[in-house]
């Protein structure tokens, strides 16, 4: 591996508890430079805790986490690491009564290669709200803000926590654009989303977090691939119980006039769907959606 692909961020068999609960169970992953990782995991999989722990935020139990190639303390970073990383604020923990100028200023003055209020307020799209205070936005442009405040650094690494929160779609698909902008620029980014149409949008790869445990890992079309299944879309004059009861069927959606059908075995589920129905019309058949392979990942995992 030469110098340039070293990674960022080295996660090994990272353990943490707290009382009875596993927290993290043996984690371990690696961000690249110019990298976008994303973890999914339903609540309580340990997200929070392992990116607390990635911030020297809390004491782990085992295991170790190197950052720019240096192996850190369980709990500290030092201030020439923690210039170089960017963490996007959860709304509650920023300070209400500043007006946003005095944020962007207050987070510039932490950092010494920093960007300055102007370039803050462009990036958040608040350049006229600029002596409004935090309260006073709106939500989505709290969260536009937020972001804003976590590249103040000029970060390497930057940590976002559900980023598009609470955004209208447009809002979203800027953010997007800002986040392909700072990869291509060689910012590693990691982010956690409950929405899974943006990991699939942004990640390069996508790390599945369940009960403190990586249960998959790799990029969204390798998620995809992992599960067996495709979707059949197809208008139909079968009932549901009838489409059910086609040979391989695991789930089905009725979408407007279309059925979608999620299959374990295409050939033979379209074979009985034409023979049952000649009128079947509109068919189309897809690889499985990232959220169908995120369910059937976490489920198959719950029920071993
Ligand atoms: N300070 C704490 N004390 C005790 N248990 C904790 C603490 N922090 C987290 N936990 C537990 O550790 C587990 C992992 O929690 P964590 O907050 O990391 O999950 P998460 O994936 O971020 O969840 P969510 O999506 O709901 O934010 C959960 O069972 C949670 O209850």
């Amino acid at each position: 591996m030469t110098l340039a692909s070293q990674p960022v961020l080295q996660v090994n068999h990272l353990y943490k508890r707290y009382g009875r609960t596993h927290a993290l169970q043996g984690v371990s992953l690696e961000v690249a430079a110019g990298e976008v990782l994303a973890i999914l995991g339903p609540n309580g999989a340990g997200k929070t805790t392992l990116i607390a722990a990635i911030l020297g935020l809390l004491r782990t139990d085992s295991g170790s986490i190197s950052l720019f190639s240096e192996l850190q303390q369980s709990n500290t970073r030092e201030a020439s690491v923690k210039q170089r990383l960017g963490v996007m604020m959860q709304i509650g923990s920023a300070s209400a009564n500043l007006t946003v100028a005095e944020q962007c200023d207050l987070f510039s003055s932490y950092y010494t290669n920093s960007k300055t209020v102007t370039e803050l307020l462009t990036i958040a799209g608040l350049t006229e709200q600029a002596n409004q205070r935090f309260s006073r936005l709106s939500g989505g442009q709290k969260q536009r803000l937020l972001f804003a405040l976590a590249l103040a650094g000029k970060p390497d690494l930057l940590f976002l926590d559900e980023p598009t929160l609470g955004m209208d779609v447009e809002a979203r698909r800027a953010l997007w654009q800002h986040i392909a902008s700072l990869k291509a620029a060689g910012v590693a980014v990691v982010l956690t989303t409950h929405y899974l149409e943006e990991a699939e949008h942004l990640a390069d790869r996508i790390a599945v977090l369940q009960h403190g445990k990586i249960i998959a890992l790799g990029s969204p079309a390798q998620l995809t691939a992992q599960i067996s299944g495709k979707q059949i879309f197809c208008k139909s004059s079968l009932t549901k119980a009838q489409l059910l009861a086609l040979p391989g069927v695991q789930k089905l959606e009725q979408q407007h006039e279309r059925f979608c059908i999620v299959s374990r075995a295409v050939e033979r589920t379209v074979l009985a769907l034409l023979q049952a129905d000649a009128s079947v019309g509109d068919l189309e058949i897809k690889p499985v959606a990232l959220e169908q392979a995120f369910l059937q990942l976490t489920h198959t995992q719950e029920a071993l």
